[in-house]
């Protein structure tokens, strides 16, 4: 019936909307902590960028300043440089720049430093780099030295304004502090840096065991995560494989250095207990999905339970048993929406004041009853006998031409005057009925069938009762 699909509309777009809320508060769990979890490793990230910005590119960028502004070229042009004016000059770039700057003069032969007593001859024993590089047909160089400690050294040539080479500018950087740097991210978040250069060597690392030797060097090739990664990244620097490393598995992020040619590998474990705890929230989801779909099932169950029962209430005579003028207002309606034809009968109990007034109203009740339950009996399934109202019924005949609810009708006449009906232990009364029939294959409410039908029975009422009349 319409209340019930009704009722069954509503309730799955309650069910939609739950599962609607269900989803987006699930979304909004996982995005929140998809978001904590990019923001912890954005935060573990950052650090890896100042370090790298702090201690290598600004050094590096502040030399290659240095080296443009020819500042040292007065005292790198003379064979006798004033040392005192160069350790000046020294000493308050180091406290300014906080870099240990040096030059290395190629006329005076020496080496001089913002410290004077790292101050040396350059010679091919001590100072093998310099002539190295003097050969040499680059014009910077970046090398890793390791003397009393280890350090990088950024070197730049110095030209004099006819061109001629006349030593070096450069800085050294103590790499301590940066791999004590290093050492504390690694314990703090857990990752791995490898940095490669240009001949794809490992220069320096925050895993111990891959540390550079600067005498024999690990290639990138011999280190076993790197073996493991696919051929190339997912987007720039990123590779889409998890890397077995350390017994755990790992994020490969890979960051180049343009300005020293060199690459940087980052390598993040990858968040084992987010992994879990978004695979328990999906869980969860999961579960919550299932008991909203099981309470819902269960509400459904009871529901159509009771509203069946509330609608069979609801389109049943009391009296009777059979269904009520409710009943018939429906489907009449639902007959008009589907455009079918429908033949209505009216039917009522000739003078039943006089059961009333012989046998008492109990009685009459009864007879009610009886007829009731003999209507319902002869009807077809597809057709409705219901109570209209105190001793009127109404059948309501879908698909039905008028002829054969007239013959139906003629039949049921027949059918009630031969009945016996019971009204007390032993005792039964006879009574007939009036019939009056009508038929429409287009007509817009019921109450134009039952005017047409009771006319149709007035007529038969004024006839002499016990009739079928017709009127369509
Ligand atoms: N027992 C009983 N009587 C009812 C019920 N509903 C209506 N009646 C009685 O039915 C009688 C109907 O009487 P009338 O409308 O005068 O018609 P009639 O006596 O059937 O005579 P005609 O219809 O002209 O043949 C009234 O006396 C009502 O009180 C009911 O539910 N139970």
């Amino acid at each position: 019936m319409r209340s019930i699909s009704q009722f069954r509309r509503n309730f799955t777009l309650l069910f939609l909307l739950l599962s609607l809320i269900v989803s987006a508060l699930a979304y909004f769990a996982i995005s929140s902590m998809v978001g904590t979890q990019s923001r912890q490793q954005q935060k573990a990230i950052a650090p890896v960028f100042n370090l790298i910005d702090h201690k290598l590119l600004r050094p590096l960028h502040i030399t290659h300043a240095l080296s443009e502004s020819n500042v040292f070229l007065p005292y790198l042009d003379s064979a006798k440089p004033d040392e005192a004016a160069i350790q000046r000059e020294l000493q308050r770039l180091q406290t300014s720049l906080k870099v240990n700057v040096f030059i290395a003069s190629d006329k005076a032969m020496r080496q001089y430093f913002a410290n004077d007593e790292e101050n040396r001859a350059l010679t091919e024993q001590t100072t093998a780099w310099y002539f190295r590089f003097k050969e040499s047909e680059a014009d910077v160089q970046v090398v890793l030295g390791n003397q009393e400690r280890l350090s990088l050294y950024l070197d730049y040539k110095e030209y004099n304004h006819k061109g001629e080479f006349v030593g070096v500018s450069g800085a050294a950087l103590s790499l301590e502090s940066f791999m004590q740097e290093f050492e504390r991210y690694q314990q703090q978040y857990g990752y791995d840096f490898y940095f490669i250069d240009e001949q794809n060597n490992v220069l320096l690392t925050s895993d111990s065991g891959s540390q550079p030797k600067l005498a024999e060097r690990t290639g990138l090739d011999q280190l076993t995560w790197y073996r493991q990664l696919s051929s190339a990244p997912l987007i720039k620097g990123v590779y889409s494989n998890l890397v077995d490393y350390k017994g755990k598995e790992h994020l490969v992020l890979e960051l180049p250095l343009p300005q020293l040619k060199w690459r940087v590998f980052i390598l993040l474990p990858f968040d084992e207990q987010a992994r879990s705890s978004a695979v328990n929230l999906w869980r969860l989801g999961i579960l919550i999905f299932l008991v909203v779909v099981v309470l819902c099932l269960v509400i459904l169950f009871f529901t159509e339970r009771y509203s069946s029962h509330y609608e069979k209430r609801l389109f049943t005579d009391g009296m009777t048993g059979i269904a009520n003028r409710r009943y018939i207002e429906r489907l009449t309606q639902d007959l008009i929406e589907q455009k079918i034809p429908v033949s209505l009968i009216l039917v009522d109990i000739d003078h039943f004041k006089s059961v009333n007034d012989n046998y008492g109203h109990n009685a009459g009740d009864k007879v009610i009853k009886t007829l009731g339950g003999v209507l319902k009996d002869a009807m077809r399934d597809q057709d409705v006998a219901a109570r209209w109202g105190g001793e009127e019924f109404v059948l309501l005949l879908p698909k039905t031409s008028y002829a054969q609810s007239m013959k139906v009708a003629e039949r049921l006449r027949k059918q009630v005057a031969e009945t016996e009906f019971n009204i007390a232990d032993g005792q039964s009364v006879r009574v007939t009925a009036s019939f009056g029939v009508t038929q429409a294959d287009y007509y817009e409410s019921l109450a134009d069938l039952v005017h047409l039908a009771d006319r149709a029975l007035y007529s038969a009422k004024h006839k002499g009762r016990n009739r079928v009349e017709g009127h369509c």
